[in-house]
Parts: structure tokens; C-alpha cells; sequence
């Protein structure tokens, strides 16, 4: 049913061409990381994910995360209960030693007491229900009266410290939540992690583990020490009154429930692994629908739904194939807990029933005799009951766990592979003197590249060899060469992207970050205010803060959100129209606060202006102004989409940009007008393009020719324009 509901969903989402017309504003679950390469691998093979061969220092180090990636061969093993143990260890901990610790622990506690409570409460209940029903056996109806009214007042002490236990709960899991959201952005957003991820296919849908995951995991944690805590204090206090009945009971309780426990895990094992590629693959189908979504002009064009539509399906076979696995594991387990659960019902009532009737005991103590039981068994069979809630806690553990050890992994590569790699240096040049004595005149040395070799990532293959070149401002240098050459490549490793290949790359730049930087010993006092060397795991991101260097893609990339959030972008990226409602709901999420200092933001006149200067003053009535929500990537055409980058840069104004064929969707005559808005801006700029009409605009060329691997002569020349 649900396959064919589906089915024909899909179906009618691709025919006549509906995708175009969805428009995805309101989503934010919307990340797209994972390749679609990636999918066309899974489809016949199932996923496990194997050891990286690590570098000696991660290897010894027991404290290192286990890096991992993705081996699409062999199918998956589930992970043994050590890992699991450390992996929720690991998960679990930081938010219980954060700067919110003293307020998230006082609430822990008071959860506690208020479980406490409803334990009592329960226990409290036990004893009303047995004198309710003497007096219901001994027809002492004044008695019963008594009894009913304290049922009653009972009832309503009761009731308001349930629910309050259960709220107190839900907004510590929503706390632990937000705190562990913003905990795994900024690890995935920093040093280009996201990049990597993705690029490298370490693990699958890392947007799926932030939003689901993290949420599950806050709220099942909490209900589950909860639940533990609770049966271990109902164990306390129900064992006494049913040992007190009759001890031959509470025996026969332990052996059943011990056996029953066994059985369960033994039935269920497979379950883990199960829950598992259920999440990946229900994520794997959504975000087969989100590229849908995203590309829906292009999959038009080409009139690709028929594709579209196998490509899901198959995603959404995956799915349901696993789904009906794990439907049959769960059914089978069923047959047993549910056997388990009533074979043993009438036991307490048949055992104790023979006292009752040589007047050993009173009636009443059936029935307490009964509820104690049933809590007991409850409590020792905590395993059999919540088998199915505890695989799949256990499968969010996983996806969890291993998350946090790509995150690590990632992040702590940087120093252990710095032997083989790109050195990248920042020198900050605040200092003006230092700018003119460079060249004894006033140009300013913005970049050099020390006999650099650029390699791809992946496979290693060599495409610059020994380049070394030095960029000073107003030094306008246009990189051309032969397709597949290697241009985007080299901005690649100059952006810091690719670290394949050797060789040194400088900076000379404004820097807008913390002023308190270790100086490299190689660099003079009177040269550099400061140096930050890439090697250096957090330099990546305070990279960023170098006011000084800009690149432009040649498709630029729209964010979700305003005209003025898209020219702000990525300057002063956290700049929205804050309302009151907006800064109420800051409050409540103690963790979401500005991150760092930027720049003076530009007013909206400045914004006007930036897009006047490019030629785009036209779209703001078209827009209704700068506050309108839109998917720009849809509603602008290519050219307009540079131009906007184009005025990204002009408010910006870096010393330096690197700018990837960024005019090459637009007319000569706006590209002439580009140009020479941002020379008059005095922005130093290295293009690459095709175009001959470019050269005008630059002051000499870097050509980059196919490398010859018979010959160990460089594959570059640099000539005069
Ligand atoms: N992630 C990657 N892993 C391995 N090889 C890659 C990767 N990205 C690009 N390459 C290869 O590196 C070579 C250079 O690519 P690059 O994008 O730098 O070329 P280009 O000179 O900019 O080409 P074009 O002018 O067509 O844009 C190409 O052969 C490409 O296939």
C-alpha cells in the first residue's frame, strides 16, 4: 500500500513537469551533500564502513577518534557493544561539561526528584488499592467511603507531578538538543569538514544525523536513564512488598525474566544493523527528492523524469526492502515478547490464592499482590519490552558515533599529514611601511607561490608542476590554458581546498581576527604584524577572517533568503531582519549567538548602490526591495546570479579576488563594465577564462598547458599582456 502510494506520487510529482513549479522555501532540512555517484554504488551493494589505514600518530593514540569511510563492498557489520558504550560515552558528555553545565545538571536533578515522586506515587497506590478492595470484600461500606476519598485526593496530588515530570524532561532534551546542534554545525561547517565529507564520501547523509539523529538521540537518552532509574527504584520498593507476601514468587519472577532477557537479545540482534540502514536509507530517498527539487529546471530541460522517477524508486525500494526485513525481525520478537508478556499473567494470582483461601492473607493482598508483580516484571524486563526502541536507540548511537569520529578525524588530519602537503602561510599587513618596502614603491605584495605542484585528491595525478609566481596589487593576471589543464585546481589549492602536492603558498592581507598570533620564526619583525600557518588545524577557519581575499565561482551560490542576504553574503553572514520575535526565540536557545565580529555592515543604500554599479539596480522593484524571500538561484538567469557575486565583491572590497570564468555567462559589454568597477575599486584580481577579450583587462597571463609526465620541465610559462 504504502509502495504503491508512493509510486504513484512519484509518478505525478515528475509528469508534467510539476517539479518546476515547486518552490522550496520553507524547507530547511534542505542539505545536500551526498554525490549522486554515490547512489548509482549503493543501489546493488550494501554499505559498511571500514577503518581508514591511519596514519601512525591517530593509530596509537587511543584518545583519537577511529576515522572511518565508506567501503560499498562488503555489507555492513553492526558495531559491538564497547563501541557502543563509546560512542554514546563520547556523544553524550560534552553538553554535561559545557559552560551550561550548571544549569542543565540542576534540571537534570530535578527530574530525578520529580520521577522519584510518581515512583512514590505509584507505591502509594499500591497500598490504597489493597485497603479499597478489603473493604470491598469485607462490605464495610464506611471503610470503602474513607478509601474512595483518599483514591480521589490521591488522584489529585498525583496527576500534576506526572505531567510535570514529563515536561521538565521534554525541555531538558530540547536544551541538550539546541546545545548539541550548534556543537555539530560548527564542528561540520569548520575547516571545510563539510567539504571533505563530501568530496571524499566519508559517510552518508551527514544532514540526516544533525536533524534526526541529534533529536532522537536527546530525547530517547533522557527517557531511557529515566525509565532505568525509575525501575530501579520500583525494583527497591516493589521487591520488599512482594518479598514480604511470598518470597518463592519473587524467585520464580527473577529466573523467567532473567531467561526471557536472554532470549530477546539472542531473537533481536540483528535488529540494530537493520534500524540502521533504515535511517540511511529513508535519508538517501529524501534527499533524492530534494535534488529533484533543486535541479528541476535542469531534469526539465533535459526531460529526464522518467529517470528521475526510476532513480527514486529504487531509493525508495531500498528503503522499503529493508523495511519489510526489519518488519519481519520485529514480528518474529513480537511472537516471543508477547508470549512472555501474558504466559505469566494469572501466576501471582494462582500462587498466592491458596492463602488467601486457609485465611493466611486478606483478600486485598491478591490485588497488591498482582500490582507488585506486574511492576516487577515490568522492571526486570526492561530489555524484552523495549528491544524494538532499544535497537533502534542503538542504531542512532551508531550513525551518531561514527559522525562524531569523522568530525574529529577530519579536523585533527590536518598537523599529522603536514609533511607531503600545500603550505599555506597568512601575513597580515596592516602595517603601510611594510607595504611599501617590498619594492621600495607602493605596490603591495598580495600572493606568492613558491614552487608549487598541484595534485587532485583522490587519485594523485600531477597538474602544475613547480610553479612559482608573485602577485602584487594591481598586478590584474589572467590564468588560460586548455580545458582539464588544471586552472580551477590551482585556485582550488590556493583556496585552500585541495592540499595535494608540495609547495608553499603566501598570503599578504588584511587580517580581521584575533591580534594575539604565534609568529613563524622565518619571517622578520619589521616584515609581518603576524603569520598564520595553515598547518595549524584552526588556521583554516581564521584563514576566513582575512579581510583580504575573495573568490568567485563561476556559478555563484544563492543562499536561502533575502536580496540583501545574498549581497551581505559571505561577509556578514549571520545579518537577517532580526524581529522581536526573532531575538525572543534567540532567548530561548541560549547557544545561538553571534559568532564573531565582522566588518561595519554596509546601509541599504550602500546595498542599492552595489547593484546599480552592476547593472542590477532593475531587480529591486521586480522584488518588491531588498526583504523579499526568493529562490534566487531559480528566479535569476545566470549572468544576473554574477553580476550579483560581482556586487558581493564591490561592498566587500578584499585587496585580492580569484575569480573562476565569473563573467562567463554575460555580454562583453557588461563583463568590460565588471572589470573596470572593481579596478577602480583598487581590487587586485587573477581570472581565469577563455575569452581573448579578457586580456585587456589584465597586466600579464599565466599559461597553463596539459602536463607532459615524460618530462620534468614545468607546464607554465608566464608572458606580458
Ligand atoms: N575531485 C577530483 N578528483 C580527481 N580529479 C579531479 C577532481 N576534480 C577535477 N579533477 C580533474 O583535474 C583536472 C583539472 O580539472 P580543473 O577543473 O582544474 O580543469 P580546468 O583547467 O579548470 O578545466 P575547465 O577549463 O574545463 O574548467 C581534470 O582532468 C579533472 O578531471
Amino acid at each position: 500500500m504504502t509502495e504503491f502510494n508512493t509510486t504513484s506520487l512519484l509518478n505525478r510529482y515528475t509528469n508534467n513537469l510539476t517539479l518546476i513549479r515547486y518552490k522550496p522555501f520553507n524547507n530547511t532540512k534542505s542539505f545536500h551533500f551526498q554525490s549522486h555517484h554515490k547512489y548509482l554504488q549503493m543501489k546493488r551493494r550494501r554499505t559498511r564502513f571500514t577503518p581508514l589505514s591511519a596514519s601512525p600518530t591517530t593509530a596509537a593514540d587511543p584518545s583519537k577518534p577511529e576515522p572511518v569511510k565508506i567501503d560499498e563492498t562488503v555489507p555492513r557489520k553492526g558495531p559491538d557493544l564497547q563501541t557502543l558504550y563509546r560512542r554514546f560515552y563520547k556523544v553524550a558528555a560534552p553538553f554535561w561539561f559545557s559552560e551550561d553545565k550548571v544549569q542543565a545538571r540542576i534540571q537534570l536533578a530535578s527530574v530525578f526528584v520529580l520521577t522519584l515522586g510518581t515512583t512514590g506515587i505509584s507505591v502509594g497506590f499500591n497500598f490504597l488499592g489493597r485497603d479499597f478492595y478489603n473493604a470491598l470484600a469485607n462490605k464495610d461500606q464506611a471503610q470503602f467511603t474513607t478509601q474512595l476519598t483518599y483514591y480521589l485526593a490521591a488522584f489529585a496530588g498525583g496527576i500534576p507531578i506526572f505531567v510535570f515530570r514529563d515536561y521538565a524532561r521534554e525541555t531538558l532534551a530540547l536544551r541538550w538538543r539546541s546545545w548539541m546542534t550548534k556543537y555539530y554545525m560548527e564542528r561540520y561547517l569548520k575547516n571545510q569538514t563539510f567539504y571533505q565529507i563530501q568530496s571524499q564520501s566519508i559517510i552518508d547523509n551527514p544532514d540526516q544525523r544533525i536533524v534526526d539523529d541529534l533529536s532522537s538521540f536527546t530525547g530517547t537518552s533522557l527517557s531511557f536513564s529515566l525509565t532505568l532509574f525509575n525501575a530501579l527504584v520500583d525494583l527497591i520498593s516493589f521487591s520488599n512488598i512482594l518479598f514480604g507476601i511470598y518470597p518463592p514468587l519473587f524467585v520464580i519472577l527473577l529466573v523467567y525474566s532473567i531467561g526471557g532477557t536472554a532470549i530477546s537479545i539472542f531473537l533481536g540482534k540483528g535488529l540494530i544493523n537493520l534500524n540502521f540502514m533504515q535511517e540511511k536509507m529513508e535519508a538517501d530517498f529524501r534527499y533524492g527528492l530534494v535534488r529533484v527539487r533543486e535541479n528541476a529546471e535542469s531534469i526539465a530541460f533535459y526531460g529526464g523524469e522518467e529517470n528521475e522517477i526510476k532513480l527514486l524508486l529504487q531509493r525508495f525500494r531500498n528503503a522499503f526492502d529493508n523495511l519489510t526485513q526489519l518488519l519481519i525481525s520485529s514480528r518474529n520478537l513480537e511472537f516471543f515478547t508477547s508470549g512472555y508478556r501474558y504466559l505469566i499473567q494469572i501466576l501471582p494470582a494462582a500462587v498466592v490464592a491458596p492463602m488467601y483461601f486457609s485465611g493466611k492473607i486478606e483478600f486485598g493482598v491478591i490485588n497488591q499482590s498482582v500490582s507488585a508483580f506486574n511492576h516487577i516484571l515490568g522492571d526486570f524486563s526492561l530489555v524484552v519490552y523495549q528491544f524494538q526502541a532499544i535497537s533502534a536507540f542503538s542504531a542512532v548511537i551508531d550513525r551518531l558515533g561514527e559522525f562524531d569520529d569523522v568530525l574529529d578525524y577530519t579536523s585533527s588530519k590536518a598537523p599529522v599529514e603536514a609533511v607531503d602537503e600545500i603550505q599555506l602561510a597568512y601575513i597580515n599587513v596592516k602595517d603601510s611601511t611594510f607595504s611599501k618596502s617590498i619594492k621600495g614603491s607602493d605596490t603591495q605584495k598580495l600572493l606568492e607561490l613558491e614552487s608549487l605542484s598541484v595534485q587532485t585528491p583522490t587519485n594523485k595525478a600531477l597538474l602544475i608542476r613547480d610553479l612559482s609566481l608573485e602577485v602584487c596589487s594591481n598586478d590584474h593576471l589572467l590564468i588560460a590554458g586548455p580545458s582539464g589543464s588544471g586552472k580551477t585546481s590551482l585556485l582550488r589549492a590556493i583556496a585552500g581546498l585541495w592540499r595535494t602536492g608540495k609547495g608553499k603558498i603566501t598570503f599578504y592581507a588584511k587580517y580581521t581576527g584575533v591580534q594575539d598570533q604565534p609568529r613563524t620564526p622565518d619571517v622578520a619583525p619589521h616584515e609581518a604584524k603576524m603569520v598564520v600557518e595553515k598547518n595549524n588545524v584552526d588556521n583554516i577557519s581564521k584563514y576566513r577572517d582575512f579581510k583580504g581575499v575573495f573568490f568567485l565561482p563561476q556559478r555563484p551560490y544563492m543562499v536561502l533568503g533575502t536580496l540583501r542576504q545574498q549581497l551581505l553574503y559571505p561577509t556578514w553572514p549571520d545579518v537577517s531582519e532580526s524581529t522581536p520575535h526573532d531575538s525572543k526565540a534567540t532567548d530561548s536557545m541560549p547557544f545561538i549567538e553571534e559568532m564573531s565580529e565582522r566588518p561595519p555592515l554596509p546601509t541599504t543604500e550602500d546595498l542599492v548602490q552595489a547593484l546599480e554599479d552592476v547593472h542590477l539596480g532593475y531587480i529591486l522593484s521586480r522584488f518588491n526591495g531588498l526583504d523579499t524571500t526568493n529562490e534566487w538561484a531559480s528566479v535569476l538567469s545566470l549572468g544576473e546570479q554574477q553580476r550579483l557575486a560581482f556586487a558581493r565583491l564591490l561592498l566587500s572590497r578584499p585587496d585580492l579576488v580569484l575569480l573562476d570564468e565569473s563573467t562567463s555567462a554575460l555580454d562583453e559589454a557588461n563583463e568590460a563594465h565588471l572589470y573596470e568597477k572593481i579596478n577602480a575599486s583598487g581590487i587586485t584580481y587573477i581570472s581565469i577564462g577563455h575569452r581573448t577579450s579578457l586580456c585587456k583587462f589584465h597586466k600579464k597571463a599565466l599559461r597553463i598547458s596539459p602536463l607532459d609526465l615524460d618530462s620534468n620541465q614545468p607546464n607554465w610559462s608566464i608572458e606580458p599582456l
